[in-house]
């Protein structure tokens, strides 16, 4: 059983760690696992602020009541209704019937859906509404669509505390370091910007519309649904998501390719030599058949250069590699600079394909993309000499 940890006084994180599930919705990979956190506070009035995943309710009931005692609870906030927030809801209704859920009206709409009715049990707020608890003061703000149209966000004005949903958060499990106090924010950047452009990143225009309706606040303390609470790191974190969500990148670049027999493997190894030589080093390479999309997704929101390559197929690209492009148009990402590579034998399709992602996503072909019939002969990787030049005087002058 994990700890109960106090984050300020009478405010209580009840983190749950989930190291089995292999794949967070059924699809992207969780190798060094997740916490769902649950926020208590203890006043006059006690309120909890969601729940967790369902499946831990017997220790998550221990855990309210190591804090609560023979105390009821008086209040449910329900920031997010995604199941591994609103898991427990049915759990905490059974052992505390006296409590109120406060959520707004959307909230009510997906409620229903899982609990049925709930009557005057359920309290609805409005973007702006307070609640006092006797020291601590909730207030509600409503973000829709960060990342579902229910989400929003409490601020407790005493403590200075921003409880966001699952905005600012990441994957990975706590491990014992439950506040930014006994870890740091490097030991979660990668994989808080996975969970972002996985998760989040379709909605970055509603992430900048919360920012700015929370930009008044003095937020001393971020207590996300995810991964650790940021007090000390709290700005960088907004940073980061500030950051993401206007799709800006680094001034790095990255490989995609996909390639069976290894002739599109060659002219990306080709080309990422190329980069060296020319003084253009951090390029990364990645086959798209050996790593998933998640990790690609993520990259592909680090750098603001992309270069992708892809085989002929059934006269179309590789179909992983027109996962990445269909995920990426899904995603809606913008302000990419790309090149176009790949290797076919007959009518080719990979690159008339990888074409056509350029124009859908609007990003800017950096230059002529390059197709080579057959393999990477001496005089096929010769053509890649414009492409590598364009492209790395392209990257020398963004990091200038
Ligand atoms: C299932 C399959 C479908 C293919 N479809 C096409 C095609 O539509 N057009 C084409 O020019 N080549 C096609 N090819 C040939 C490959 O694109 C070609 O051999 C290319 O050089 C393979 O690149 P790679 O070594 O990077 O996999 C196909 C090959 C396979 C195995």
């Amino acid at each position: 059983m994990q700890t109960n940890v106090s984050i300020a006084e009478g405010v209580y994180l009840i983190g749950v760690n989930d190291r089995r599930t292999a794949l967070f919705e059924n699809i992207w990979p969780i190798p060094y696992g997740v916490s769902y956190n649950s926020y208590l506070i203890r006043d006059d009035k006690c309120a909890l602020l969601d729940t967790v995943e369902f499946g831990s309710e017997g220790a998550y009931l221990d855990r309210i009541e190591e804090i609560l005692g023979e105390r009821e609870l008086d209040y449910l906030v329900v920031n997010h209704m995604e199941p591994d927030h609103s898991g427990e809801i049915g759990t905490v209704l059974k052992r505390y019937p006296s409590v109120k859920l406060i959520g707004n009206a959307m909230t009510r709409k997906i409620l229903l859906g899982y609990t049925g009715d709930l009557g005057d049990r359920f309290m609805e707020v409005k973007d702006g509404d307070s609640l006092s608890l006797g020291k601590h003061t909730l207030h509600f703000y409503m973000t829709p669509w960060v990342h579902w149209p229910e989400t929003m966000m409490t601020y407790e004005s005493t403590e200075k505390i921003l409880f966001s949903a699952d905005a600012f958060g990441t994957f990975g499990a706590t491990d014992g370091a439950m506040t930014d106090a006994l870890t740091d924010l490097a030991e979660y950047r990668e994989e808080m910007r996975r969970y972002y452009s996985n998760i989040v990143g379709k909605y970055g225009g509603m992430v900048q519309k919360a920012l700015a309706k929370l930009s008044s606040l003095d937020v001393k303390t971020l207590c996300s649904l995810h991964g650790p609470v940021w007090s000390r790191q709290a700005g960088e974190v907004i940073g980061l998501y500030d950051k993401w969500s206007r799709c800006e990148a680094d001034e790095e670049a990255v490989i995609i390719y996909a390639s069976m027999y290894n002739n599109t493997a060659h002219m990306a190894n080709h080309i990422a030599d190329r980069m060296a030589e020319r003084g253009v080093t951090g390029v990364k390479v990645y086959d798209v058949s050996k790593t998933h999309l998640s990790y690609l997704i993520s990259e592909i929101w680090r750098c603001r250069y992309v270069m992708l390559g892809s085989c002929a197929y059934n006269a179309d690209m590789f179909p992983l590699m027109e996962l990445l492009c269909n995920s990426m148009l899904h995603y809606g990402l913008k302000n990419r600079e790309l090149a176009i590579f790949g290797s076919c034998s007959f009518g080719g399709g990979g690159v008339r394909s990888l074409r056509k992602f350029a124009e859908a996503s609007g990003w800017e072909l950096m230059c002529e993309p390059v197709e080579v019939t057959g393999t990477a002969t001496p005089a096929n990787l010769a053509k890649f000499e414009p492409l590598a030049d364009a492209v790395a005087e392209r990257i020398k002058a963004g990091r200038k």
